[in-house]
């Protein structure tokens, strides 16, 4: 039974799915990096939200780990690329904190314009000072959103219920989706100019980090109201500090610090400053939502293989599962017949899929041919981390799809491109189940790719098979199965034989020696 540890508090619905869906579930929160680490290694899932950092020491000991689920949405907490190369498959849950999230930017926004927690203070100290907190409306006002995705697009929805004007930053936002969303797409030098309140809904990255820099705040309107619901460090706190003393800014509220927990901060304490601890996707519904959703996708993972909202492995939903479970073992068989067919560098591999295999998703295949054609240079290799693999060994891939059947009802065909030319495989599904070679470099020969193997190239000739069969009979090889094909009669044929035992280096070397024979090879599936 697959076995996932939650590490940070979680509605209880995740576990009572998990229980329900046959996955063992440990909830442990607050742990040290120190203690995660000695416990991680009895885990195939790990169920985290912000709190728990997924560092590559982490993944280092997490020896049975196949999957961390995000019950949220960032996943800067999570080291991918050391998740990617160990096969650890990394979900998030992109859409269930959204309206939560959009709503708590609205609330500060909201709490910015009429000084709501000040006013609070004040007035629960008993002050009564009715003249000190003079608010604005925010009806007719211009908000900057600088990124326009799922939170920004509600966000953005929400501003213009309120008869806010919304100009937004985003160079990936299209000028149509622009349209529906009802904003004006604008340069960011043209948002900091316009905008009297300014949110920020992007995730964090390179691009992304300190985008309202001191450079930039000072371009924005005097007085401008800054929102960050998304992460920290994309504004320069520094830099917002002074520009609140200055009031060049004339609000700012964060519910994200560099930082975190943000347990001190300069900007603590500044007039105009207002904070929550992280709060965004803090309410019941938007916990219960990502709860729900991460236990549900861990477990059809762990139980089922189903794949969705994964951030490094292709999709692949617990219907497709099944019905692509034959295809993949195929694939990884084809995969691994031309990797231990081949030497030499691989310039490019190309996948094509024809008649019924044509219509099924072809990112799952193509990563289980990668993975079978990898394993014979690496044992660490699996469906997640062999495109990363493969690009990584500069290899091209390229995948084709032909609707139109041919002789079979449903074909896949891999071939590698090396220096010496193009080589190819094909197999297809017997009964849709039953994976099968059917053609191997241009031969026609129907073989089932299983077990221990042994590969003949020869000169066809009479008298070739018998003194084969005498030569493995004599070293107590036994055959089990036998497929024989060739290019012509009197050319070149090629012989696959399944074996009992691997065919030791001596055994091979006899082989050779045959006389007729231009290669030999033991093969494992
Ligand atoms: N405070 C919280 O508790 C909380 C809750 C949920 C999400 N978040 C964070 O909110 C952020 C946004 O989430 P989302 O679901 O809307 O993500 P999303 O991926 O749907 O949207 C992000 C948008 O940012 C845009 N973008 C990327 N680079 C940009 C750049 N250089 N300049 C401008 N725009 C750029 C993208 O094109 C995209 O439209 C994420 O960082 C997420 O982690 C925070
Ligand atoms: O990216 C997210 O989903 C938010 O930052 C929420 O984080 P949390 O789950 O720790 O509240």
């Amino acid at each position: 039974m697959p076995k996932v540890l939650i590490s940070d508090k979680m509605d209880p619905k995740a576990a009572q799915i998990f229980r329900e869906r046959g996955v063992e579930v440990d909830e442990i929160t607050g742990k040290t990096p120190d203690e995660l680490k000695a416990i991680i290694g009895e885990y195939d899932g790990l169920a985290i939200r912000s709190s728990t950092k997924v560092t590559k020491d982490i993944l280092d000991h997490a020896t049975n780990l196949k999957v961390v689920g995000r019950a949220g949405i960032g996943v800067d907490n999570v080291d991918i690329p050391a998740a990617s190369s160990r096969g650890v498959v990394v979900m998030n849950t992109p859409f269930g904190n959204s309206i939560t999230t959009a709503e708590h930017a609205i609330a500060l926004m909201f709490a910015l314009a009429r000084q709501l927690p000040e006013a609070d203070a004040s007035t629960q100290a008993g002050k009564w000072e009715k003249n000190r907190f003079m608010g604005v409306e925010l009806t007719a006002k211009t908000l900057g959103l600088i990124g326009a995705g799922n939170i920004g697009s509600i966000v953005a929805d929400r501003a213009r219920g309120l008869k806010m004007k919304v100009v937004a930053f985003d160079p990936f936002l299209t000028p149509e989706r622009a349209v529906e969303m009802g904003v004006e797409k604008v340069t960011l030098d043209e948002l900091l100019a316009r905008a009297d309140f300014i949110t920020l809904h992007t995730p964090l990255t390179d691009q992304t980090r300190n985008i309202l820099s001191a450079e930039a705040i000072a371009k924005t309107k005097k007085g401008v109201r800054i929102i960050n619901c998304a992460r920290g460090g994309l504004i320069d706190e520094a830099a917002l500090k002074a520009a609140l003393d200055s009031g060049q800014v004339g609000g700012a509220a964060l519910d994200v610090f560099v930082e975190e927990p943000a347990k001190a901060s300069p900007l603590f304490g500044t007039p105009g400053f207002i904070s929550t601890p992280h709060l965004g996707a803090s309410t019941t519904e938007a916990q219960v939502n990502v709860a729900i959703q991460v236990a549900e996708q861990m477990a059809d993972y762990l139980v089922s293989g189903g794949v969705t909202n994964a951030l490094n492995v292709p999709s692949l939903s617990a219907e497709e599962a099944p019905k692509l479970k034959p295809y993949m073992a195929l694939a990884e068989k084809l995969g691994s017949l031309v990797g231990q067919l081949t030497t030499g560098a691989i310039g490019r591999i190309s996948i094509h899929t024809e008649g019924a295999a044509a219509e099924l998703n072809p990112k799952p295949i193509t990563s289980a041919v990668l993975a079978g054609f990898l394993r014979n240079q690496t044992d660490t290799v699996n469906m997640v981390n062999a495109p990363f693999l493969a690009k990584d060994r500069g290899m091209e891939v390229r995948e084709v799809r032909t609707e139109r059947e041919g002789d079979y009802h449903t074909l896949l065909r891999v071939s590698v491109k090396t220096a010496d030319g193009e080589r190819s495989v094909a197999g297809t599904l017997f009964g849709d189940q039953a994976p099968r070679l059917v053609e191997l470099f241009g031969i026609k020969v129907e073989a089932d790719l299983a077990g221990d193997m042994l590969y003949v190239v020869n000169d066809d000739a009479p008298g070739f098979i018998g003194r084969l069969g005498t030569l493995l009979g004599q070293a107590g090889v036994n055959i089990g199965t036998f497929h024989l094909g060739r290019r012509q009669a009197g050319g070149e044929a090629v012989l696959l034989l399944s074996v009992d035992e691997p065919v030791s280096a001596d055994l091979l070397a006899q082989v050779k020696a045959l006389p007729g024979v231009r290669t030999a090879m033991g093969l494992a599936f």
